[in-house]
């Protein structure tokens, strides 16, 4: 999709403080950032994992273009011309690793992890989170109205109130890895290969004299694949007893009417009747499509009060996750280099929950032997090698350690993968089929509890015992040093 750089897609700041490293010398010291979330979004019981595929297209194209160049020049801090001219050759020499597409993931945890210079790791932040909150965000959200409608075939019909283009195409194969069937935006079809469904919009009816002549003229143009939009007008009285004389037609010449969409009034009501009207009428196989500001909550009540709908068109709800519009991933400093040796680095804050976790992170997946459940995320540094060896493992709250657990007969799985290594791109990109399947793997390795709608059960992200004593050793030494 992306093939021209988007190195000067980055917060100014980030320029203003490469620059400063360089005017110090220190541009080319050793970093460890770590990218994750604090909050669920949605009160959701986990998140979907997105945004890899686009920030390895971004950072395999990083590159500053002669013009980017120019315009930095320009800027009011007068960088030195010898300083961008380190920029025009620079290139991403890091290491990166990530979860994958579709993982299931939970507060706290370090989803991707960038080992590179200072100048590299911190230019690259603003770009990263931008994508992965954003697609993460997305996935969620489609997650959350996938769970609802397990059975049903989903529709994203969001392009029309996206905020902008790359939101809409991200957007409709965020929606389709966690679990939707099609998309009504082609763009998103033809990049990524999902399947792309349309019906047609009430002004092909109004553009005709009458809504019959309208159904019929739709039906002889695309006769292989018909849907018809039924309230125009009026639903009942209209809508669907001409789309019954249009399926007719279409019987008469060997096709059928594949289905009918209802865009407003009561939805649950309007497709019960439709139903049976179609059933009567001896047409069982036309289904019936709905939307009109679909979300997971609605879809829910609908299906509560009994709506006979098959498909269901989802838009503005989800491409703009409008009940909360931002995933809060931050990207946090968690080693740096001194004297020539790499050493944890911590962030305080009078906010117990912004304190950084020091020191560059694995995630491992604690899933029990006998069920094949996760049992809890278990996050520890790289050279840990107990929860890895399957030996019994303490797991306790790093908020309150007094609530612990040991586990045996259990397998740690890896979360992260190497994407890049010394800037080479080491892992090859999983087609979206194959990160939806995941995603759908990832799913049945949870309890339902974890999974439900309205109030789920919180996931267990534990710290291993060194990762959380490294960290409060930081806090008293922080503490130590500013104490009145
Ligand atoms: N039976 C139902 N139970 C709960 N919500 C419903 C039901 N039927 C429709 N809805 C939802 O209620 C909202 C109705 O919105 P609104 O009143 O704006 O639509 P409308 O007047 O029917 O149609 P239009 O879009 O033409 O204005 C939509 O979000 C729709 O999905
Ligand atoms: O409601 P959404 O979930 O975003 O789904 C997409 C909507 O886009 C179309 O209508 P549009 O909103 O353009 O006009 P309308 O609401 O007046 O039919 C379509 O008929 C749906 O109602
Ligand atoms: O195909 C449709 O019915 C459609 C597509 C986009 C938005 N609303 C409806």
């Amino acid at each position: 999709m992306q093939s021209s750089s988007l190195a000067l897609h980055t917060d100014k700041y980030q320029i203003n403080m490469i620059y400063a490293h360089w005017v110090n010398g220190t541009h080319e010291r050793k970093a460890v950032f770590e990218a994750y979330f604090r909050k669920l979004p949605f009160g959701n019981g986990y998140a979907v994992f997105a945004g890899l595929e686009r920030i390895v297209q971004y950072i395999s194209h990083l590159q500053f273009s002669d013009s980017d160049i120019e315009f930095l020049g320009r800027q009011e801090e007068n960088y030195d011309p010898a300083f961008l001219e380190l920029l025009r050759n620079f290139q991403f020499k890091g290491n990166l690793y990530a979860v994958p597409e579709g993982a299931l993931v939970f507060p706290s945890e370090p989803l991707i992890r960038v080992e590179g210079t200072i100048m590299e790791a911190q230019l690259i932040e603003t770009a990263l989170l931008n994508f992965m909150n954003f697609q993460t965000l997305i996935a969620t959200k489609a997650s959350r109205v996938k769970r609802v409608a397990e059975n049903d075939v989903l529709l994203e019909f969001g392009s029309r109130r996206a905020q902008e283009a790359d939101a809409a195409i991200w957007g409709a194969r965020a929606a389709y890895l966690s679990g939707f069937d099609a998309t009504s935006n082609l763009l998103a079809g033809e990049i990524f290969g999902i399947p792309t469904k349309g019906t047609h919009a009430h002004s092909w009816v109004q553009s005709f004299d009458s809504e019959l002549e309208a159904f019929e003229r739709f039906a002889e143009a695309l006769p292989d694949q018909v849907s018809l939009l039924v309230d125009t007008f009026d639903t009942l009285s209209s809508g669907v007893p001409n789309a019954i004389k249009t399926a007719k037609l279409l019987e008469n010449k060997g096709k059928r009417l594949s289905s009918i969409r209802l865009d407003s009034g009561d939805l649950a009501y309007l497709s019960m009747k439709a139903r049976t009207m179609l059933d009567e009428a001896g047409l069982p196989y036309v289904q019936i499509v709905a939307s009109n500001d679909l979300d997971e909550n609605t879809i829910f009540n609908l299906k509560a009060q009994g709506a006979k709908i098959d498909i269901w068109g989802v838009g503005t709800q989800l491409i703009t996750a409008a009940d909360q519009p931002a995933l809060g991933g931050v990207y946090k400093l968690v080693e740096r280099e001194r004297n020539g040796v790499m050493e944890p680095t911590i962030k305080i804050s009078a906010n117990p929950e912004k304190v950084t976790t020091p020191g560059r992170k694995d995630i491992l997946r604690i899933v029990d032997e006998e069920s094949g459940k996760a049992i809890a995320d278990y996050i520890c540094f790289p050279h840990e090698q107990q929860a890895r060896s399957g030996g019994k493992l303490r797991l306790f709250d790093p908020v309150h350690p007094y609530l612990k657990k040991s586990v045996k007969n259990y397998k740690a799985i890896s979360m992260q993968q190497q994407i890049f290594v010394d800037g080479e791109l080491v892992y090859e990109l999983p087609t979206l089929d194959t990160i939806r399947a995941y995603h759908k793997e990832q799913l049945q390795m949870f309890w339902p509890e974890y999974l439900r709608k309205l109030n789920p059960e919180k996931y267990r992200v534990n710290l291993s015992q060194e990762a959380w004593e490294l960290k409060q050793k930081l806090i008293e030494e922080y503490m130590g040093q500013h104490e009145d």
